[in-house]
Order: structure tokens, then C-alpha cells, then sequence
């Protein structure tokens, strides 16, 4: 049986983006409660991934990693998890095909429920809220007892990840999540006794976001603790010895398939820093594998208010990213998206263009906007080319 290890959800380092949970006797009866429960991925299947994705690493495979950008409780939620898995499939098949390669599927599923935000608080009129952080922390209905961070929602995120777990049909993808909120995160670790290793139980891969991957933070501290697939968001500010240090951190015997630097830049930013950040990282020896999310450096907002992204720019940074990789000799290792199998209207263009306009008719997204099903098939045979003609 795998076992919580003791002690392990106290850190000295500064955690950014945390809620203010304000109820400490609830949040430690949650924490207690979370750590009795069987983790929800096992470490044989985490292996299995680190595997696959040492594969892309080295150049002999892809990874496609996409879903929402926060997913929501309930059973509507539940029944969306088939489609975007079968999206994602389809979407592998299509960029197999073109370019010869695997493509490994990893869903932003079944765990992806907490949300950085710019800023701490959200104001409408004379009223001011916390900011929805995701239905992990809070609700995101504009009113003081929706927005106040409720620690029993984590509890609720363990049996709704658990239950989209069940709707990925055959195992179709691994699944993967932003490594957030450290109270969950740590209380999920397990021990395998057969090796002693260090797993979180929450998720096959995590990601550690743009805003909180200080290399003296507790999120690059809990990452550097466990042994599953970790990958790191790198934006435009992000600099060549900062990588280095991740890479200290975070991969220090150079595994193949533990460390996944995601690129998001955006179109016009991506020539800036990203050859250096690719020369310096290969020059050190470091195996990372690179892909490119070319949603989150991308996002605009509309005349209307809404936030949105345009295909174009979008395809604007893939193509990019695959030429820097060409001209330097180095592997572009895959896509990072954030889409739906739902005919949603969040993201501009396509091949029947959604035009800005026409954003608020099917506008459902509780964070980003995301590719809808169409668009992200096109998204991806239009990879496909640019990684086979480039
Ligand atoms: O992925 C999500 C968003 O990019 C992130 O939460 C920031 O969004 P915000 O600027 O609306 O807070
Ligand atoms: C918040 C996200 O991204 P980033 O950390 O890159 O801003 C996200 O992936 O939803
Ligand atoms: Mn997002």
C-alpha cells in the first residue's frame, strides 16, 4: 500500500498565489481527510509517462497535452471528458500521420481545478471580491459567499477528479494538472514502499505555472520532492540562468522525460529570449523536452469585454517555435493547449472563421478561452505541416 509520508506539508519557502483560507480547523480536517485517501494515479502509470515522454525528449515522439483551462464540478463536467479525450485522440492521429512520429496524449484533466490570477481581488462597481481562483478555492459567481475560498472544495476536487478519471475511456490519455495549491498538492504525495520513492498521487504529470516557478518558491521545492513528470510554463521574462537553476533543481541527473519546458511567449515575443533559452539549455547537457503554449502569451481582450485568443496569432507562435527549434537542431517536442470537444465560441478564426462578434453566443469557459472542437482538428493538421515542411 502507498503511504502519506509525515511532515510533508510544512515549507519556509514563499508560496505565491495561495488562497486565504480563512477557517484553519476545516482546511487541517480536509488535509487529514486527503491524506487518508488512495491516491488517484499510481506510480507504475507516472513511470509509464516519464517513459514516454523521455521518448519525445530525445526526438522520437511528440506531446500533446490539452483540455480546459479550468475545469468545473458536476456532472455537465463529467460529461464533457469523453469528448475532449477523443478530440485530443484525434488530434494525435492527425499529427502521427503527417509527421511520422507518436504523439503521447496527456489531458489538463481530472485534477485541473485551481486558477492563478493577475490580481488578488476582482471589482465591479463599488464592490470588491477575491477573484475566482477555480472551484478548487471558491465559487465564481460574482458574490461575497461564492468568492470566500471554502477548503472542503478540495475535498470535492479528489472525488471529481476521481470520477473523470472513470469517463477516460480505455486510458485514452495520462492526465495532468498546474501543481497550485500546495495544501492539496502535498497532501496527495505518496511512498511507494517498493522503492521509496516519492509520488504525487493528484496527477500523472504537473506543471508548475509562469507565476509561480521562483526557484526559491515552495511550488519548484514540492516539484523537486516528487518523482512524477514535472513541467515548468516559461514566459517572455523568463531568463537562460533561470532555466539553468530549474534544471539544477528540478532535474539534476538529467532524466529524459522529467523535465518539460512549456513555452509561452506569444507571437511577437517568442524571437526575443527563446533561441538563447534553447542554446543554453541544450549547451548545459540537459535533456528537457520543449513544447510550445501558444494560448497563454496570446490572450487579448475583445471589443465586448471578453477574453479571446485569434487563431492566427496562435499559429503564428507554433510556427515559430518549430523554425527556432529547426535552425538550431533541436527537437520540437509538442503543443500544450488549452481546447474542448464542445462547439464553443471563445477563440477568433478558423476555417468558418468565429468572428469577434460572435464570441458571447457560446462564451462557457470559467477562465481562458479554448479552442473548440473544430478549430483545434484544424489547429493540429496545421501543426502537423509545420512540422513536416520545416
Ligand atoms: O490560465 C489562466 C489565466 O491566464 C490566468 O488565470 C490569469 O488570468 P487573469 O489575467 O484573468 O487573472
Ligand atoms: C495559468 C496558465 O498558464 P500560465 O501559468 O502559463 O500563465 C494556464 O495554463 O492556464
Ligand atoms: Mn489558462
Amino acid at each position: 500500500m502507498l503511504t502519506a509520508p509525515t511532515g510533508s506539508r510544512h515549507t519556509t519557502r514563499p508560496a505565491a498565489q495561495q488562497p486565504s483560507w480563512i477557517d484553519p480547523v476545516t482546511l487541517h480536517r480536509v488535509i487529514d481527510d486527503l491524506e487518508k485517501q488512495p491516491p488517484l494515479v499510481e506510480p507504475r502509470e507516472v513511470d509509464r509517462l516519464h517513459e514516454m515522454l523521455g521518448r519525445a525528449a530525445t526526438g522520437r515522439a511528440l506531446l500533446l497535452q490539452g483540455g480546459h483551462c479550468a475545469e468545473t464540478f458536476g456532472e455537465q463536467a463529467l460529461d464533457e471528458v469523453e469528448n475532449n479525450v477523443r478530440t485530443l485522440g484525434r488530434m494525435g492521429r492527425a499529427f502521427s500521420h503527417e509527421t511520422g512520429l507518436p504523439v503521447v496524449p496527456v489531458g489538463r484533466m481530472a485534477g485541473q481545478y485551481a486558477k492563478p490570477r493577475s490580481r488578488p481581488t476582482e471589482t465591479r462597481g463599488e464592490v470588491e471580491l477575491p477573484s475566482y481562483r477555480g472551484d478548487a478555492v471558491n465559487g465564481a459567481e460574482f458574490n461575497e459567499r461564492d468568492r470566500t475560498p471554502d477548503p472542503w472544495r478540495m475535498r470535492t476536487v479528489y472525488d471529481q477528479s476521481a470520477a473523470a478519471l472513470e469517463r477516460i475511456p480505455d486510458g485514452m490519455c495520462h492526465v495532468s494538472h498546474e501543481a497550485l495549491l500546495l495544501d492539496y498538492e502535498n497532501a496527495l504525495v505518496r511512498i511507494d514502499p517498493e522503492t521509496g520513492r516519492r509520488y504525487s498521487g493528484s496527477g500523472h504529470m504537473l506543471w508548475i505555472g509562469e507565476r509561480t516557478r521562483q526557484l526559491d518558491g515552495a511550488h519548484v521545492e514540492f516539484a523537486a520532492g516528487v518523482d512524477n513528470p514535472i513541467g515548468v510554463k516559461v514566459g517572455p521574462s523568463a531568463t537562460a540562468e533561470q532555466l539553468l537553476g530549474l534544471i539544477e533543481l528540478l532535474d539534476p541527473e538529467r532524466r529524459p522525460g522529467r523535465l518539460t519546458f512549456i513555452i509561452r511567449m506569444g507571437a511577437e515575443r517568442i524571437t526575443d529570449t527563446f533561441p538563447e533559452l534553447v542554446e543554453r539549455v541544450a549547451s548545459s547537457g540537459s535533456p528537457a523536452l520543449w513544447v510550445c503554449d501558444p494560448m497563454h502569451g496570446n490572450t487579448r481582450t475583445a471589443a465586448n469585454g471578453l477574453k479571446t485568443r485569434w487563431i492566427s496569432e496562435i499559429a503564428a507562435e507554433i510556427h515559430t517555435f518549430v523554425r527556432i527549434h529547426r535552425a538550431l537542431g533541436t527537437h520540437p517536442g509538442g503543443l500544450h493547449l488549452e481546447l474542448t470537444g464542445s462547439r464553443v465560441t471563445e477563440c477568433v478564426g478558423g476555417f468558418e472563421p468565429i468572428t469577434s462578434e460572435a464570441l458571447g453566443n457560446h462564451y462557457t469557459s470559467a477562465c481562458d478561452p479554448r479552442l473548440n472542437r473544430d478549430q483545434s482538428l484544424e489547429l493540429a493538421r496545421l501543426s502537423a505541416d509545420m512540422w513536416s515542411r520545416n
